[in-house]
């Protein structure tokens, strides 16, 4: 079937409609030299493709066309308006197969009832407002590791009369880990055992680009390569080692609960909510009208998602907001006496029971909108993903822009061009928070692009990022109590000017010169 995805063109008429224009075919050795590229390089490639051929082109990566869009209305067509014919995902690549357990994973599933069925139980059982709510405890036990940690590096600091600043990148990725680790596993654990999650899921995350080879005639590489397969397989066994008796560890709690009928901690965390899950059956166990619980290697790759997708994203995040309130003192003024309007009373009121700071509660951020542009600023103009995750199409030939989209092609969207787009945005590169506000103060919303899309960070359609309303409500919590408790600087002597805003790729688009800041804590 041919389907059209703009609403004007729904069929061909037997006419043969061609792919998306691009270079030629990249040769074999130019496809391998493109599987080693970082995606800041394709990125790079695809913008002087898009200048050349128009907003959709095709290229060919590893025998596979891959079709990349870089215009708001067309993604906008794709994702919402067709937003069932363009959720499906390509098949995994052989390394992503093994470590998703044959695509059990919600950003890999094939669009269908397993996806369906993992999808809704994350976004019902955990991302669920009232869920995110029973993890406000642990929200706030980590916002003090935090402020502890950088309290003491920033006032080793100074006691060395050392100029170099709080380099607090770091300090933002275990904070972001520590809380995804607490909603995985149960707000019980403790910080060495944190850490032992982070050593094994950072260590795999870290080298995943070194494996991309063997997707490369993996029959041949699986030989050819074999000491790098057995380094993978190492890999996911020390995590299976380490996240596997977290799991068998909910499992026996569960069961010793039913048992003795206890009430005593009833937060309910992501494992517990696996153990529970029935898997649709499969076309063989269809037959018998059998469904499955989950396998632990399938909760093991759970598990590993739900960290990776919502870690590093959100620090990355966190990390070139403070940086552009470190650029600019104007804004972090601003942010700072919206805070203290809203929690300034308080904090009269502890002085006078010399009780201390106050921190900024989750209750508090509803009342401060200009938080929320600096927050909606930073994921415009900083997406942590350049792009999303690929995707593909449920029907045999598609049409988008003109160009037939075939099923056995990915199709990914240019998500920080998008954000960019002069023709939406005034001045798209600069850092201006007020564009955000309406003409009464309040915040203009466009996170889902439901209506249309002018920014993307969270994909948008069916697939769009299930995390999206927890990862804001961790950036608002964090900027407003990281500005509230310290006065940010750029380093010690320099002037502000000096944040450098350079890219890098890693597992997201980080900063290539990490933010490093001097923090005064402001006297309660
Ligand atoms: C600032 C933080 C975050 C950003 C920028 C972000 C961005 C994205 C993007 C761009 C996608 C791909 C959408 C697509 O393929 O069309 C995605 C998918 C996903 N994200 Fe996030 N994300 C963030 C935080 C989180 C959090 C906190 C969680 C969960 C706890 C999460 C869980 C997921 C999952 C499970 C998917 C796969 C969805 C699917 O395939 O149906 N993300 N995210």
């Amino acid at each position: 079937i041919l389907l059209a995805a703009s609403s004007s063109n729904t069929k061909t008429k037997g006419n043969k409609i061609n792919l998306p224009p691009g270079p030629r075919t990249f040769p074999i050795i130019g496809n391998i030299s493109l599987l080693r590229k970082s995606s800041t390089e394709i990125e790079a490639i695809l913008r002087n493709i898009h200048r050349k051929y128009g907003p959709v082109v095709s290229i060919r990566i590893a025998h596979r066309p891959a079709v990349f869009v870089a215009d708001r209305t067309l993604a906008h067509q794709a994702l919402v308006q067709n937003g069932a014919v363009f959720a499906d995902r390509p098949p995994a690549a052989p390394t992503n197969r093994f470590l998703s357990s044959n695509q059990h994973s919600i950003s890999s599933a094939a669009y269908g009832p397993t996806w369906r069925l993992l999808r809704r139980n994350l976004t019902a059982n955990i991302l669920h407002p009232s869920r995110i709510s029973s993890f406000s405890n642990a929200r706030r036990w980590v916002l003090q590791l935090l402020l502890d940690r950088l309290l003491v590096t920033s006032s080793d600091i100074t006691s060395t009369s050392s100029t170099n600043g709080v380099c607090v990148k770091e300090h933002f990725q275990y904070a972001m880990f520590c809380l995804l680790v607490l909603m995985c596993f149960g707000d019980k654990l403790d910080e060495p055992k944190i850490k032992d999650i982070e050593t094994v899921q950072r260590r795999l995350l870290l080298r995943l680009r070194r494996f991309n080879i063997l997707n490369f005639w993996p029959k041949i590489t699986k030989i050819l390569l074999r000491k790098r397969w057995q380094e993978l397989l190492q890999l996911r066994q020390d995590q299976e080692d380490v996240l596997a008796p977290l799991i068998e560890a909910r499992r026996n709690k569960a069961e010793s609960d039913s048992v003795s009928d206890s009430e005593s901690e009833s937060i309910v965390c992501y494992v517990d909510t696996l153990l529970d899950l029935r898997l649709p059956a499969d076309v063989k166990e269809r037959e018998k009208e059998m469904s499955r619980k989950l396998e632990m290697s399938e909760m093991v790759s759970l598990c590993s998602e739900f960290l990776n997708a919502g870690t590093d994203t959100t620090s990355t995040a966190l990390e070139w907001i403070m940086a552009n309130i470190v650029k600019h003192p104007r804004i972090q003024d601003k942010l700072y006496a919206e805070i203290k309007q809203v929690v300034g009373s308080k904090q009269q009121e502890e002085e006078e029971e010399e009780v201390g700071r106050v921190v900024v509660e989750e209750e508090d951020l509803r009342k401060m909108a200009y938080l929320k542009a600096v927050v909606l600023e930073g994921l415009r103009r900083h997406p942590p993903g350049h792009f999303v995750l690929p995707h593909a199409v449920t029907e045999e030939e598609v049409v988008l822009g003109g160009h037939a989209v075939p099923k056995e092609a990915s199709i990914n969207f240019m998500v920080a061009d998008i954000g960019w787009d002069p023709s939406v945005w005034e001045d798209p590169m600069a850092f201006k928070p007020e564009r955000f506000l309406g003409n009464g103060g309040e915040v203009v919303e466009m996170i889902t692009g439901s209506k249309e899309i002018k920014m993307m960070p969270f994909g948008a359609g069916r697939r769009i990022c299930p995390g999206h309303g927890l990862a804001i409500l961790h950036l608002e919590y964090f900027v407003a109590n990281l500005v509230w408790s310290f006065e940010w600087n750029y380093k010690a002597s320099a002037s502000a000017d000096e944040v450098d805003l350079s890219e890098k790729q890693e597992f997201t688009t980080v900063m290539k010169y990490p933010l490093k800041a001097r923090l005064s804590p402001r006297s309660p």
